[in-house]
């Protein structure tokens, strides 16, 4: 069974700018569901961190209406919304030392947000996860900049939270950690929390449950992965592939055959 943890209606945010202000949400409707990853993707600029940031309980939306387990979200104190950021809130930064403590070292981060949480947690367990056992002493500014990625993944996990939300967690991986990482994050999701993730990386898409598209601060799409769907053609017969499909076809070139009544396309054979 789903349930709604987070419904979203209308949802505005501006930002001002030197040219006046920015619409960064244009009316988003968006439910979060627990038991699901939902990937939200969209060209650079099109609001993707902004809904995160307001999903994430970190900015208020300055338009529409936000509930978090059927409570208006603009009705809870300052301090109702410290302490679920805290408590229930998973929060991976963009950046991933935004979301990290400068002062511990990777055993310190996984304690210390467990503390916050108030749960028992296996810090060994929690580096392993991701690869980081060699690194348990490591502090944030020694890292490179995937390990802090699996850091800040594997600390914001913890617990689990009933909201997990990470800004393009896969960004700065290869594969091998990029697997790791979406593989924790389907484990969070079947454990019973809502992921949300943004992202621009086909092997997250396509580690996802829902895809939903933003463009210019509004939602143009959502669905399922790993199910049909319909894409438009348009008058010269192109059709846009869903994103992830991409990774099948590397060179942008795809083998073509019609059948009775449909058509099939593979990737070209290598020579
Ligand atoms: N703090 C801010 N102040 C002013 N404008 C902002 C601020 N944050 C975001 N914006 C603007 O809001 C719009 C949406 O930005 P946002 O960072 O949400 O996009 P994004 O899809 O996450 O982009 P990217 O993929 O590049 O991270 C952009 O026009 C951006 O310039």
């Amino acid at each position: 069974m789903t349930t709604d943890l987070l419904v979203g209606r209308e949802l505005l945010q501006l930002y001002a700018a030197r040219t006046g202000p920015t619409q960064a949400l244009r009316g988003v409707d968006v439910s979060v569901v627990a038991g699901r990853v939902s990937a939200i993707t969209g060209p650079s600029g099109s609001g993707k961190s902004t809904l995160l940031a307001v999903l994430a309980l970190r900015e208020r939306p300055a338009g529409g209406e936000l509930r978090h387990r059927g409570r208006l979200v603009s009705s809870l104190t300052r301090r109702d919304l410290q302490r679920l950021r805290r408590r229930e809130i998973g929060w991976v930064a963009q950046r991933p030392t935004h979301s990290l403590f400068p002062q511990l070292d990777a055993r310190g981060q996984i304690a210390q947000v467990a503390r916050l949480r108030r749960v028992a947690v296996d810090v060994d367990a929690a580096l392993a996860e991701v690869a980081l056992t060699s690194r348990a002493t490591a502090r944030p500014g020694t890292m490179s900049g995937g390990e802090q990625q699996r850091l800040a993944v594997a600390a914001a996990a913890v617990g689990p939270p009933s909201l997990l939300i990470a800004d393009e967690p896969t960004a700065e991986l290869d594969d091998e950690s990029a697997a790791l990482v979406l593989r924790l994050l389907q484990a969070r999701a079947a454990a019973g929390s809502a992921v949300v993730i943004a992202t621009h990386d086909a092997r997250a898409t396509a580690a996802s449950d829902t895809v939903l598209r933003l463009r210019h601060g509004v939602l143009s799409g959502e669905h399922e992965t790993g199910q049909d769907r319909t894409v438009t053609i348009d008058g010269l017969g192109r059709l846009q592939l869903p994103e992830e499909a991409l990774p099948l076809f590397p060179t942008g070139r795809a083998i073509v055959t019609v059948a009775d009544n449909h058509i099939e396309l593979h990737p070209p054979r290598p020579n």
